[in-house]
């Protein structure tokens, strides 16, 4: 990019829209959800005005103001105030607000004018207001702030060809005299008589204007309501993954099938064969027949994004998540982690106080990230009765039991670390609530492929990569002449997995699950990839048969739990270990991180093994 590129900086208050807005500027997929906080870090994307001139527009954490209370609206403000060592200050501020909450958001734009940069102001949400009725003057608007102000509807794709007209009407930039009148530093009581005298004559309604619909949130967020319908909503997620998804889960099963006969049917015998049949389609296959599972899962998860309803179920928790220690903020980080821990430690950036982010960092890898449900729905697959007792899907029923695991033991952990470890004084949560809305279907088709694409690229990157090392490593060096059994004993992962079985015993893992225990280090999901490969060539018949059935006949019940007990611990995923070190800046807490999952996991699998044994399982 060249020097001149102007440099456009979209700034307001979380939650406005300013990311959808980022995304409909610069055909960006940035994720997008109603609730505050979601953007952590500045992302950088370009659009083209109509005279050819190219510009980058930056997407900044939400702000209420420039005296920042957490890292990432210090983000912002280090950002708009160039007070970043390696970037200048942003050329152009785009300063968004959300129409239907005026008095709160012009607050953050009179702080910004008073920078006395460029700027100009998007009324975003203005399809809300109108609706609901509230009219606003834009051009008075523009006249009381002197700055130049645009209507724009994000998710409707409309305004912002309006909002790059005028970018470009004011080419030059050359600060015009908007900075200059009543520019001193208010107080805040100031700066709020400010506010409503400009609205007063922009638009009258604002002050008065009700966002939320109070009878609703009478009963979502009723103490026993509130929470009766959250473990509701909760179940009908983890039914609605097993009942809803076999359909496609079989058909991608049958042709995974289908191509293993086809292949083995037309290919001569070999080496080429055996890395296609047992290696691609036993550990690549296995793995891709999850892909239902994890978009009905996000499905769920996303609805409740757009709804507006995450964080009232946020301050439904907030007592209970004050009894273990942890700031009511951590409810979003532990959520996002559902679905990868990765951005759920990084969204830990919305925490203010460093103990309190801490703690939620280190247990943020116990909530179910969605690389252990192909693992959950392998052995829920084949060791639980796809039987309905009740009217309960007793697979999706256990689903939820492991979820609900993995959530008691962060509270669990969460609880020690902050007696032992990180005290510090409990903070109520303040997080403004969202207004509800219907969810956009154009962001849930989005929110869906960009998860299916997460997927599909593990699958065909990392997942397909160490599949095929491990096909490898199982087949050779080949069995010497007039061996017996399976020639994968013979190979080097057999010797692994028999050396790694001497530490897995005790918790009823045999070597087949020792081995794969190895490649899933990197991802997760790759344990059930490996499974795939290893069994294809442990077996003896000419193609193996789906995983599910071959381990319910060899594997006892209590190496399943146990091994369901690991994987709700299951410390083994480097890249998150990664993620700890960089957002805390020292080594020491992914090791330590590393060092209490692992024993953790290892002391579940152990008492769940014993107790599965001594119940006769
Ligand atoms: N109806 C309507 N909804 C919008 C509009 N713009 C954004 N939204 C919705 O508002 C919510 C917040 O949008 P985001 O783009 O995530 O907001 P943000 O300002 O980037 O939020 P943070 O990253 O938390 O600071 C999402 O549910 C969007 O779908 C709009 O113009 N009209």
């Amino acid at each position: 990019m060249s020097a001149e590129t102007l440099r456009i900086a979209l700034v307001g208050n979380p939650n406005c829209g300013k990311t959808a807005l980022f995304n409909l500027l610069t055909g960006a997929r940035q994720k997008v959800a109603n609730y505050a906080g979601v953007t952590v870090e500045r992302k950088v994307g370009s659009a083209t005005l109509a005279d050819g001139r190219t510009v980058s527009f930056i997407d900044l954490p939400g702000a209420y103001s420039l005296t920042p209370s957490t890292p990432d609206e210090a983000v912002t403000r280090d950002m708009v105030m160039g007070l970043r060592a390696d970037e200048p200050a942003p050329d152009v501020i785009v300063a968004v607000v959300d129409a239907t909450n005026l008095v709160m958001n012009l607050r953050l734009v009179l702080e910004l004018r008073r920078l006395g940069r460029p700027m100009m102001v998007s009324v975003n949400m203005a399809d809300v207001a109108r609706a609901r009725g509230l009219a606003i003057d834009i051009a008075r608007l523009s006249a009381e702030l002197g700055v130049p102000v645009v209507e724009t509807v994000a998710v409707q794709s409309r305004g912002h060809a309006a909002l790059l007209a005028e970018l470009e009407r004011q080419a030059q930039w050359s600060l015009p005299s908007q900075a200059e009148a009543k520019d001193q530093a208010l107080s805040l009581p100031e700066a709020q008589r400010e506010v409503r005298r400009i609205l007063a004559v922009a638009a009258p309604g604002a002050a008065q204007f009700k966002r939320f619909n109070h009878r609703l949130d009478a009963v979502v967020m009723h103490p026993v309501w509130g929470l009766v319908l959250l473990a509701g909503l909760l179940f009908l997620m983890f039914q609605a993954v097993f009942s809803w998804a076999s359909v496609p889960m079989d058909a991608i099963n049958d042709a995974m099938a289908w191509a293993g006969e086809t292949l083995s049917a037309h290919m001569a015998d070999g080496p080429l064969r055996s890395l296609l049949v047992d290696g691609v389609i036993a550990g690549v296959g296995g793995v891709l027949v999850f892909l239902p599972q994890i978009l009905i899962l996000f499905l769920f998860i996303l609805v409740l994004e757009d709804s507006g309803y995450l964080p009232r179920a946020a301050f439904l928790l907030d007592n209970v998540m004050g009894k273990v220690g942890l700031s009511g903020r951590a409810f979003i980080p532990l959520l996002s982690s559902f679905a990868c821990a990765i951005p759920g430690i990084m969204a830990t950036r919305t925490i203010p106080n460093w103990r309190d982010r801490l703690a939620t960092i280190m247990v943020a890898p116990l909530m179910t990230c969605s690389a252990r449900l192909p693992v959950y729905a392998l052995l829920i697959g084949a060791f639980v009765p796809q039987r309905t007792v009740g009217g309960v899907n007793l697979q999706g029923l256990t689903l939820f039991v492991l979820y609900i695991a993995g959530v008691l033991s962060a509270m669990a952990v969460a609880w020690l670390l902050k007696r032992v470890w990180m005290k510090s004084s409990y903070q109520p949560l303040m997080l403004e609530l969202p207004p509800y809305r219907l969810p956009n279907l154009r962001n849930l088709a989005l929110g869906l492929w960009e998860r299916a694409r997460i997927f599909l690229r593990r699958v065909g990157t990392i997942i397909f990569a160490l599949t095929v090392l491990l096909w490898f490593l199982s087949t050779f060096p080949a069995p010497p002449e007039g061996a017996t059994g399976p020639a994968i004993q013979y190979s080097l992962a057999g010797y692994l997995g028999r050396a790694l079985e001497v530490v897995f015993a005790p918790i009823g893992f045999n070597w087949q699950i020792s081995i794969a225990l190895v490649p899933g280090l990197a991802a997760r999901e790759v344990a059930v990839g490996a499974l795939g490969t290893v069994y294809a060539l442990s077996s003896t018949g000419e193609v193996a048969d789906a995983l599910a059935p071959v381990i319910a006949q060899t594997w006892s019940m209590a190496t399943a739990y146990a091994l369901l007990a690991w994987f709700v611990f299951a410390p083994q995923c480097m890249s998150t270990l990664a993620v700890v070190r960089r957002e805390t800046n020292a080594w020491r807490y992914p090791l330590i991180m590393a060092a209490y999952l692992f024993a953790l996991a290892y002391f579940a699998a152990f008492v769940t093994y014993r107790v599965a044994l001594w119940l006769g399982a």
